[in-house]
């Protein structure tokens, strides 16, 4: 079964008011893995569009028409592939490849079938999707995590000594507008995007995982002078708007892949929000 759940875009002036239950309504995103599903959320926020694959004893695929106006899913967008589950595959137009955990890909625009299926059902893969509209195609390329030089960012004395690795990045691949890529918190650090920041050029999706079943993540959002937070479990997910900054504090470590799209490609292209201007 595969369900689509629109996300409208917000402003900060709408959310000043908000309780919990609402901002969680608007910007978590939960469950993204359901066994033998698809569930895909399609966010107003530069029409970025999430999904988790899981398949179990059979191949799904994500089957888009009528929903964007096209032919078929990928005929107007490009596609970045995580697999953060158990060992599994992936047939692209016929080409299949072996997906192990933390394997990925990007996927061209003009692609018409793509399936995902996993080794065993009882240890399923699970494929984190991130879509944007495409201008132009660019090649399908496979990107294992074992052939990214990640970022060392960070220090443990500040709590948040992690690893980035940049998936779809343009030292990667190429892209019409998607970046994605994977932080990997070590262990003893907390604090992810510290210092934060916001880039009002393009948004951003998170999910979270590799977070323990008792733990939770406090995903900070808003504008730096306004902030509030929202309470992440496992494999939950978060739209972060352009105006927002989007940082967290886990109560142990943690991973999360940030997925972004939108006016350029430069990940560099941030604001940086010093912890002491955050209200
Ligand atoms: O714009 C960049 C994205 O927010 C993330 O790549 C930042 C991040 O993973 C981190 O600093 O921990
Ligand atoms: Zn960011």
């Amino acid at each position: 079964m595969q369900k689509l759940t629109y996300r409208h875009a917000h402003g900060p002036a709408d959310i000043a008011h908000w309780d919990t239950q609402q901002l969680r309504d608007e910007f978590l995103i939960e469950p993204v893995f359901t066994p033998g599903d698809i569930n895909i959320t399609y966010s107003f926020h530069d029409r970025m569009l999430v999904a988790g694959v899981t398949p179990t004893t059979e191949a799904l695929e994500v089957v888009l028409d009528k929903d964007l106006g096209t032919d078929f899913f990928l005929q107007e967008r490009e596609l970045g592939v995580i697999n953060i589950g158990g060992p599994g595959s992936i047939d692209i137009d016929g080409r299949v490849e072996k997906m192990a955990t933390q394997d990925g890909f990007y996927i061209s625009r003009g692609t018409r079938h793509v399936t995902y299926s996993s080794d065993d059902p009882s240890n399923p893969a699970k494929f984190y999707l991130a879509s944007a509209p495409a201008h132009t195609e660019y090649p399908t390329t496979r990107i294992s995590i074992d052939d990214i030089k990640p970022l060392e960012m960070g220090d443990g004395m500040s709590l948040n000594e992690r690893k980035i690795y940049q998936y779809v990045h343009p030292n990667v691949c190429q892209s019409a507008q998607l970046q994605m890529g994977l932080t990997k918190l070590a262990p003893g650090s907390a604090w992810n995007t510290m210092p934060a920041h916001t880039h009002a050029r393009r948004m951003e999706v998170y999910l979270y995982f590799d977070v323990p079943e008792d733990a939770r993540v406090f995903h900070l959002m808003g504008e730096p002078e306004a902030t509030k937070h929202l309470a992440v479990g496992n494999e939950q997910a978060v739209i972060s708007p352009s105006w927002s900054i989007h940082s967290g504090v886990g109560t142990s470590n943690y991973t999360f892949i940030w997925s972004m799209c939108g006016e350029n490609k430069a990940y560099t292209d941030m604001d940086i929000v010093q912890p002491n201007e955050i209200l």
